[in-house]
């Protein structure tokens, strides 16, 4: 992918500025060992030479028009450029919850319509769907094409569990996902258009205020990184964020608990990602101090016991503000 130096500027000059301060993640090659070291200590690193994806480096719309099958794919449209995640099954624990974006399925040929006769004013779409057997045969065989060969061996040096499954992204320049965690160990691949990511290591959690387990919204950050709410989110401005662009044959390890916000980076028009998202491996041995991940994991788990002890959403804050203030704070 063409330096970015060259494009430093005015890649540099669309991004989106925020007050708290930023590093970069470093862009190495596969083959360096201080790769596979910053991948085995569950760090991110951005790698330039896997090839992961390079049998589908030649996707754009009218490819995938032509060769995504007659399947039906599910298409997120919002009214701003922002597709935050929610979980449909844990809509009914939020009154009123309102839902952020709609979530709709449509044949791809119609998607990539909709999306060339986009203009100022209209819904944002963004889809997200993952890789299934409805797709055409040349589809399949570029997804064979994958450099399997590399990724299994990262999974197998890793302990990682089973690659669970692979979203393919397709949306507009400027499109935003708000900053969320996941629970799964990823290798990002960029195939068109470039996009910026944010990320935070888990240590944040303090800083970035995730909404309840129980919320729609679990997972993700309560603030809004463009109007930070610093009476509620006090902590926000301490956050500490690590920067990665990538471009077209650039894969991320986005490690499992990190904090990731996803901007696709305006003025490269359509932007398309594969992810390849894996399960955790078996949980290493508990020693102290715990790490922050398993910090995250663990209140987890307690939130999950005590909506579960109670059977009812609305009685968790109460309970767990009686139990902790004025006692332990
Ligand atoms: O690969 C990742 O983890 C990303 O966050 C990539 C992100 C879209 C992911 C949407 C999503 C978020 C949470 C749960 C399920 C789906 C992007 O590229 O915009
Ligand atoms: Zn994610």
């Amino acid at each position: 992918m063409a330096d970015l130096e060259s494009q430093g500027s005015d890649v540099k000059f669309h991004l989106k500025q925020y007050n708290f301060q930023i590093e970069n993640v470093p862009r190495l090659s596969c083959t360096d060992a201080k790769a596979e070291k910053l991948i085995s200590n569950g760090l991110p690193v951005i790698l330039t030479d896997t090839k992961l994806v390079s049998s589908a480096l030649h996707w754009d719309l009218d490819y995938l028009s032509e060769n995504m099958g007659e399947g039906d794919f599910t298409v997120f449209l919002s009214d701003t450029n922002k597709f935050m995640y929610f979980d449909d099954k844990k809509i009914e624990n939020v009154k009123d919850f309102k839902q952020p974006t709609q979530m709709i399925e449509m044949k791809f040929p119609e998607f990539v319509t909709r999306l060339r006769s986009y203009k100022e004013g209209d819904k944002r779409l963004y889809m997200q769907q993952a890789l299934n057997d409805t797709v055409g045969r040349r589809i399949v065989m570029d997804f064979l094409g994958f450099n399997w060969t590399w990724i299994t061996e990262q999974q197998k040096k890793n302990k990682w569990g089973p690659l669970t499954s692979n979203l393919l992204l397709v949306g507009m320049d400027s499109n935003i996902t708000p900053a969320h965690y996941d629970e799964q160990e990823n290798f990002f691949a960029q195939i068109k258009g470039c996009k910026r990511f944010l990320l935070f290591d888990p240590s944040n959690f303090e800083c970035l205020y995730p909404f309840p387990v129980y919320h729609p919204h679990d997972r993700q950050s309560q603030v809004d990184f463009d109007n930070p709410d610093s009476l509620r989110f006090p902590k926000f401005q301490d956050a500490k964020a690590f920067e990665a662009i990538v471009g077209p044959g650039d894969v991320l390890y986005l490690p499992m608990y990190w904090w990731h916000q996803v901007e696709s980076v305006p003025g490269h028009g359509t932007v398309i990602s594969v992810n390849f998202w894996y399960k955790a491996g078996p949980t290493e041995k508990v020693q102290y101090p715990l790490k922050a991940h398993q910090r995250v994991a663990m209140t987890r788990n307690i939130e999950k016991m005590i909506i579960q002890a109670l059977n009812d959403p609305t009685e968790v804050a109460p309970f767990m503000q009686a139990m902790v203030l004025g006692r332990y704070t």
